[in-house]
């Protein structure tokens, strides 16, 4: 059920905004972004479907939800205990799961898609729910590094799409990218923002550019910390406490790497080097390419540039 609200947005001198207000999320890709949105907006009182095609990842991400509410609550509830109980009981039943995408989109008001960073595929998923969705659903991508135009040319929405781009881990990184390309319309995007602000994050408004803005200055950071690591500049570790002690960084960029995960970052750049062939930027790198083929994908298998066992 879709509902419309007005109001005044402070700063656009009285005219009217027009947004979705968004009750009934559907979150596609049950890894750790997709868990991460899902308890966030679960327990900001959405009513959170999280979809993904592999049925032991769901009962996963639910598992890794219920123990990060509970620790939440333990802290943010210590004197009220009852009060934690009740909030983690109805965060949790906020939450259902499906591996079937097609007949959940029925009710929903959002998609926000995080599935494997592969146009093709994020392509075909938003083609197919297009055709499923009721026409006021809006859809979202949160693409690290694909274009959100590229990604909506495959639906007859390109009004009500744009770019929803969190941070990881999702329920401690404040920032949401909200993107918009040329075809998004207005209500779309004041929707996003204010879904945004209905989870508790701070916005940044972003064209659909390579990279948005985070990702286009954090690629060239860590591609060069590579780099700099290959040539024997330097060891991963010197590098990394150079980084964290010199620049007050939580992470390192090698244990910022591993944390979003070595495949996702090896999609990222066989896209970027795609796209600009001829730019040495992006030429392969061996050591990234050798830890993928080993099934080294950083700290969700146990291993990457650094061992987590
Ligand atoms: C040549 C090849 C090169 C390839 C180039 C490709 C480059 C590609 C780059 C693009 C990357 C794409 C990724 C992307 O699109 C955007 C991103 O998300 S970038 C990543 C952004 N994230 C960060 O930078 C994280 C930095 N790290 C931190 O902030 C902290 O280290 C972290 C919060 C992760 C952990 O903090 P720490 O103090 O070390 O540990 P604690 O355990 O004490 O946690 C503190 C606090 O946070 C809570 N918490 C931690 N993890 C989670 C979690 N997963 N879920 C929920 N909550 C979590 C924890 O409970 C603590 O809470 P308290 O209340 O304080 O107790
Ligand atoms: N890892 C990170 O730090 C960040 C990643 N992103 C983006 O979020 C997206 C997801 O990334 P992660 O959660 O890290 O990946 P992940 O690998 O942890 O999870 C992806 C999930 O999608 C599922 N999936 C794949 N195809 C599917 C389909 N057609 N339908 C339903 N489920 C499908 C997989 O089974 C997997 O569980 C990517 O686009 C990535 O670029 C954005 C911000 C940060």
């Amino acid at each position: 059920m879709a509902f419309f609200t007005h109001h005044i947005c402070r700063g656009l001198s009285s005219s009217a905004v027009r947004h979705v207000v968004i009750k009934n999320v559907t979150i596609i890709g049950g890894g750790q972004m997709g868990a991460g949105i899902a308890q966030v907006a679960a327990s900001t009182g959405h009513a959170v479907t999280l979809v993904d095609t592999n049925e032991d990842i769901l009962k996963k991400a639910v598992k890794g939800i219920e123990g990060n509410l509970k620790r939440v609550v333990k802290k943010k509830f210590a004197d009220k205990p009852e009060a934690g109980e009740e909030f983690l009981q109805k965060a949790m039943q906020n939450v259902s799961i499906s591996t079937d995408a097609g007949s959940v989109v029925q009710g929903t008001d959002l998609v926000v898609e995080a599935i494997v960073e592969n146009l093709k595929v994020k392509q075909d998923l938003f083609g197919g729910l297009d055709k499923l969705a009721p026409a006021h659903t809006i859809f979202a991508s949160n693409t690290s590094s694909l274009s959100i135009t590229d990604i909506a040319s495959s639906t007859n929405r390109l009004d009500r799409f744009g770019g929803l781009h969190f941070f990881n881990p999702v329920p401690v990184m404040r920032l949401v990218e909200v993107i918009a390309t040329s075809s998004t319309s207005q209500e779309t995007f004041d929707s996003l923002l204010n879904f945004s602000k209905m989870l508790g994050k701070t916005s940044v408004s972003c064209k659909d550019t390579p990279g948005f803005i985070v990702n286009r200055l954090l690629l060239p950071y860590i591609l060069d910390a590579v780099r700099m690591y290959e040539r024997g500049d330097g060891s991963k570790e010197d590098i990394d406490i150079a980084m964290k002690l010199g620049c007050g960084y939580p992470m390192g960029p090698f244990e910022l790497s591993d944390y979003v995960g070595l495949d996702t970052m090896k999609f990222i750049m066989d896209g970027w080097s795609a796209a600009n062939p001829d730019n040495p930027m992006f030429a392969q790198s061996e050591v990234l390419n050798k830890l993928v083929a080993e099934g080294k994908f950083g700290k969700k298998t146990g291993e990457g540039f650094y061992k987590y066992k």
